[in-house]
């Protein structure tokens, strides 16, 4: 025998209703439907009574209008002169219905007896059409179905439950029909079974007939692994045990009622959660076959919104017996649910999680139990944090595997995720944890991928700045992309772009090809702060800010972006070249916050120059020299220099090249190198400032202190036959003209010096960089990286790179 339970959605229209029909028709052998009320109905009807009981006359509008519903549904299913036979069958409980309401407006008041009449209708008349239209026998669970009201609530008494089903087990056919959530007491009066009660009918009727299993057709495919309105790539999981189950329905996965599970659970009978709206998807199963150890430690991820974080706390706790039972039995007792518990060893501090609507009357509660010792200042007042929310990672594999604790909250530390209160059972089936709620989104998704639920982890990118450098690194997000996802396992969403004056920003993502067009067309206009705040709003999961720019103003957002939470890789030179002091700190703050700032490409573009100076010195090396040429433009302009290619077209080539800094002045007064000259420095372990080091321009200081850039490039043009002139002697010297950076016993300089064919900076051909590096274990022969060391395709490759490496994949 199998049991089909169909909840209010799968049976809310007459359409759905044909649904369902088709999937118990589709059931082979005998088989047991129970039904909801149609969706929306018992709420409709709950209303309903507390109007009528306010005196509100809207009361009768209300009923008529549930009357009519059904009505309707009976007129869509069924042939006319059926019609009048279901509507007789429905007339005697419509007319208790009309009675129990007219006499609570009447009265004007909703005793629980009327209460549980008027809440359990839904499931009277929709049980009755149903069980006509699919063609099953009708019975009437109050019969079968007994409570008992204790604890404030109504229990079953599953053993007389039990007993009376057995014996209508006997006259029951092939098709059978029970109205779910309706009970009664042994005075024979209707009594409900509560919250997801149909559940509870199902799960009871399958252990009382030894079902085969039990089917819960809803409207999702499944237990999913997270929450679906919030993790996109959630998917349904395909096994769970009972317990699995019964922790992430426990914390907000509304699939199925804890209660359910248990009648279910203790005759072994697998549940099947089913999608009446998609009947052909695989569903779940829950079932007692153990959990093979090769599959996820983590099977979901539940969350529940709308929490508030109550605690007590105070000296006067310590040690003293009964402080627990005193604080319980007061939320009890004003029917307070309690959804976690924390406390630590010191006794110091019980904090529990509660409805967000009952916190107020949990605090007075509290406050009433303990008035004596808040009097006495041994217990402080209660504290309430509100708008919280709960988070909890379930699956039986945890058990007695390390790390598990370490790998969550690492995860959703270095987002920046603040953790409120932790909850774990001895059995090690649950990890609960309280977040603000804001922060809810970006916790599911951390978690999702830190688990490897997702098939893929996942980072969202911020670029400022979309010129030379920027609009290649766009190129690469979209050419890069499938590769990256199919090897990787990694997605890289473009989800904020900010121009100098224009912004977008979208969760879900940009179109990394076409953005550049978009920003000008329906981007906002933006200041780099207001960018800055809209990132830090989004709060979304594994951020990145990319800055492209050259500007001063972006690099001194990425101390607030790092503060919170976002990591930082840029191409721009300016942060990590300015003050030791706010270098460091952009440095400390990425390492307290577990998130990354790396800046590879400002020095030697794409080369790998900075990483390979940190592994040294994390070896233990210590760096003793450094020579380089830094410089691309710079090496550019001495290698094209000659009679036909003068000074002021070579500057002006190397910028059409994308070699040059925005503003070539930058690179021809030597600032771009000195900026590349510390940022090595730093890095290999010296504390210098851009003062410190020894500069010589390229071309005079006098060139370089004109108004503007075109007023420089005109004047420059006086420099060309002195350029050409000394690259003739050299040339005619065996020599070569060279822009050098030197490092050498803590003293940082750069300048123009000459170098001879024998020198390793002779052969350096076009806008190359050559870097040599003594150190401890280099000190014969250095340690050299040459190539490229300038260009938009180089560079953004290297920003890529960068990105890549903070997923660390
Ligand atoms: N070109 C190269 O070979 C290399 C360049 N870099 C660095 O890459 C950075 C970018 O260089 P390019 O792309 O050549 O410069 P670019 O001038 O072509 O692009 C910079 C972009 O940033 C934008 N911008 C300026 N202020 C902004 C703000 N406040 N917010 C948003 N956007 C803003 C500008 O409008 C421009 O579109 C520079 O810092 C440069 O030093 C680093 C290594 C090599
Ligand atoms: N302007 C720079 C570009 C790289 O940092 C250079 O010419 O080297």
């Amino acid at each position: 025998m199998q049991v089909l339970k169909f909840g209010g959605t799968s049976v809310g229209s007459a359409e759905n209703i044909q649904k369902v029909k088709e999937i118990v028709s589709s059931v082979q052998g005998q088989k047991v439907v129970v039904v909801s009320a149609v969706g929306g109905i018992t709420d409709r009807l709950i209303s309903m009574a507390r109007t009528a009981e306010s005196g509100d006359r809207t009361c009768f509008e209300n009923l008529q209008s549930i009357i009519d519903d059904h009505f309707e549904i009976i007129d869509k299913l069924f042939q006319p002169i059926e019609k009048d036979e279901v509507i007789k069958l429905i007339e005697p409980d419509i007319e208790e219905l009309k009675i129990i309401i007219k006499g609570v407006y009447l009265i004007r008041e909703l005793s629980r007896k009327s209460f549980e009449n008027l809440s359990g209708m839904g499931e009277r008349l929709s049980s009755k059409i149903i069980a006509r239209y699919i063609g099953a026998n009708w019975f009437d669970s109050r019969h079968y179905i007994k409570t008992n009201y204790e604890f404030g609530r109504n229990q079953v008494l599953i053993d007389e439950t039990q007993k009376l089903l057995s014996e209508v087990k006997l006259e029951m056919g092939n098709c059978s029909l029970f109205p779910g959530f309706i009970s009664s007491n042994q005075k024979s009066e209707n009594t409900t079974l509560g919250r997801g009660g149909s559940d509870y009918t199902a799960a009871l009727l399958a252990a009382a007939f030894d079902a085969d299993n039990l089917q819960i057709w809803t409207d999702v495919d499944g237990f999913m692994t997270a929450d679906p309105r919030v993790i996109s790539r959630a998917y349904c999981i395909d096994k769970l045990s009972y317990a699995e189950a019964m922790e992430l329905s426990h914390f907000g996965a509304k699939v199925i009622y804890p209660p359910t599970i248990i009648p279910a659970f203790q005759n072994s009978i697998p549940i099947w959660i089913k999608n009446t709206f998609n009947p052909s998807a695989p569903g779940t199963l829950i079932n007692n076959e153990k959990v093979d150890i090769k599959e996820r430690q983590i099977k979901g991820i539940s969350s529940i919104k709308e929490v508030s974080l109550l605690t007590l706390q105070g000296i006067g706790m310590v040690g003293v017996t009964g402080i627990s039972m005193r604080m319980f039995t007061a939320l009890a007792a004003n029917d307070v649910n309690i959804i976690l518990i924390s406390q630590a060893s010191s006794e110091n501090s019980i904090s529990v999680v509660i409805g967000g609507d009952q916190a107020s009357i949990a605090r007075e509660a509290i406050e009433y139990e303990f008035r004596r010792e808040i009097a006495q200042n041994h217990i402080s007042p209660v504290t309430i944090d509100d708008k919280m929310a709960v988070v909890a990672i379930v699956g039986e594999n945890m058990k007695h595997t390390t790390g598990i604790a370490g790998q969550l909250f690492n995860s959703v530390g270095k987002n920046g995720v603040n953790i409120y209160a932790i909850a774990q059972g001895a059995s090690e089936l649950n990890i609960s944890f309280v977040i603000k709620e804001k922060d809810i989104r970006k916790a599911l998704n951390v978690i999702h991928e830190a688990f490897f639920l997702s098939d893929y982890s996942r980072l969202n990118l911020f670029l400022a700045g979309k010129g030379t450098v920027g609009s290649k690194l766009l190129h690469k997000v979209v050419s890069q992309a499938r590769k990256l996802k199919e090897e990787n396992n990694l997605m890289i969403r473009l989800v904020g772009v900010a121009g100098s004056r224009n912004m977008l920003l979208e969760r879900e993502g940009l179109n990394a090809a076409t953005v550049i067009e978009d920003l000008d067309k329906i981007g906002e206009a933006c200041t780099i702060e207001s960018f800055r705040d809209r990132i830090i709003e989004m709060n979304v999961a594994n951020s990145v800010f990319v800055d492209c720019t050259a500007s001063e103003e972006v690099a001194s957002v990425y101390q607030s972006l790092l503060d919170a939470n976002v990591s930082v890789v840029t191409a721009n030179k300016i942060a990590s070249s300015s003050s030791y002091a706010a270098y460091s700190k952009l440095k400390a703050t990425a390492r307290e916050k577990g998130v990354k700032f790396f800046f590879e490409t400002n020095v030697g573009a794409g080369l790998p120059v900075i990483a390979p100076i940190n592994d040294l010195v994390k070896s233990g090396d210590k760096i003793e020299r450094l020579e380089a040429v830094l410089s691309g433009t710079l090496n550019f302009i001495v290698n094209t220099l000659s009679e036909e290619n003068p000074l002021s077209e070579v500057i002006a080539e190397a910028k059409a090249k994308g070699f040059s800094e925005p503003d070539p002045r930058v690179d021809l007064s030597g600032t771009d190198v000195v900026r590349k000259l510390l940022i090595l420095a730093r890095e290999s372990g010296y504390v210098l400032e851009q003062e410190d080091v020894e500069v010589e321009p390229f071309v005079p200081a006098e060139y370089l202190d004109l108004p503007s850039l075109d007023a420089f490039m005109d004047k420059v043009k006086d420099l060309n036959p002195v350029f050409e002139n000394q690259r003739k002697k050299l040339a005619s010297e065996g020599k070569r003209l060279r822009y050098a950076a030197r490092l050498s016993e803590g003293k940082a300089k750069v300048g123009l010096i000459e170098v001879d064919s024998k020198h390793p900076f002779y052969d350096l051909e076009g806008s190359n960089n050559i870097i040599l590096v003594w150190s401890e274990n280099y000190n014969e022969h250095p340690l050299q990286v040459k190539g490229y060391g300038a260009g938009a395709d180089v560079t953004a490759a290297g920003v890529f790179a960068d990105i890549i490496k903070v997923a660390n994949v």
